[in-house]
């Protein structure tokens, strides 16, 4: 698969590059962050999966991980989070739904279901246009996210235990069957109810516990989400009931933003570093 890249800055010794390409299974033009450390590879690969109103650049431009990502030898990924393009489904009036907004799913509702078949295109076809074009080891690869993409690296990462060694998160929506950013989400990109614990960490973990790789979370406690959409808590309580070894941080004073997930996303790409090791 083919790639052109937009734009291409030398980083801390390594590379940062944004990528644009055409996604079979998105339709239309996708456009995505990639770091490459310095060294010739092929480099282990973290996905940071962003969250709504996102796009490649959040994380790229107010992460602050390329220091650190150059010292461990980490490839990071920064997809988009949904299709783009005017002819791609909206709703122009909400930020939680359509464009920026399409939480790792892959829809079987019309009229979403065209384009928006994100959970494809991060498991499958963004690896391989990887692997098509950059030194990247596809054997060692782990997920992370924020909010929304904290979702899905978590559905994303238990469904698919052989692809992902570890799976971190940032103020994660844990239970989106029970939360409004959630129900109005599957509701609208799902035919039916009975879809929506494919997409539910939740409900996945019971199935898909991984009890030999712990999970790390953060949380800030001062987040306005925390109760209204997030609530770690619940995913505390399931991963307990499965056996899923889970280190869930609160930390006091911190909120949803980027100042929050640029102080602790060193300490993840650390803990991700040495699941991709060897
Ligand atoms: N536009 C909204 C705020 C939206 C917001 O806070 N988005 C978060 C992710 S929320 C869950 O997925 C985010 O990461 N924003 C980007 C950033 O750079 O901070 C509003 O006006 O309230």
């Amino acid at each position: 698969m083919s790639i052109n890249i937009v734009s291409d800055w030398k980083s801390f010794g390594g590379r940062q590059q944004v990528v644009e390409h055409e996604s079979k299974a998105c339709g239309g033009t996708m456009k995505f962050g990639i770091f490459l450390p310095p060294g010739d590879g092929p480099h282990p690969v973290l996905y940071f999966l962003s969250g709504l109103t996102c796009s490649w650049q959040n994380v790229t431009e107010k992460g602050g991980f390329q220091r650190l990502a150059a010292e461990l030898g980490v490839a990071v990924v920064a997809p988009d989070t949904s299709p783009r393009g005017e002819d791609v489904h909206d709703t122009p009036d909400r930020w939680d739904l359509g464009k920026g907004a399409g939480f790792y799913v892959n829809a079987t509702a019309e009229p979403w279901s065209k384009h928006y078949q994100m959970y494809d295109y991060i498991v499958e076809e963004l690896p391989q246009v990887l692997a098509d074009n950059f030194p990247v080891d596809l054997s060692r690869q782990s997920i992370t996210g924020h909010s929304m993409g904290g979702l899905g690296a978590l559905v994303i990462g238990l469904r698919n235990p052989e692809q992902y060694r570890a799976i971190s998160a940032f103020s994660p929506i844990v239970a989106p069957s029970e939360v409004q950013w959630g129900q109005d989400a599957l509701g609208a990109y799902l035919q039916s109810e009975d879809e929506w614990a494919a997409y539910d960490p939740t409900k996945l973990v019971a199935k898909y516990a991984q009890k030999d790789r712990e999970i790390l979370i953060d949380q800030g406690k001062a987040d306005n989400f925390l109760e209204p959409q997030l609530r770690p808590q619940r995913f505390a309580d399931a991963c307990k009931a499965a056996g899923q070894p889970l280190n869930l941080r609160l930390h006091e004073g911190y909120d949803h933003s980027y100042y929050f997930i640029s102080t602790f996303l060193g300490e993840h790409l650390e803990f991700h570093a040495r699941a991709l090791r060897g």
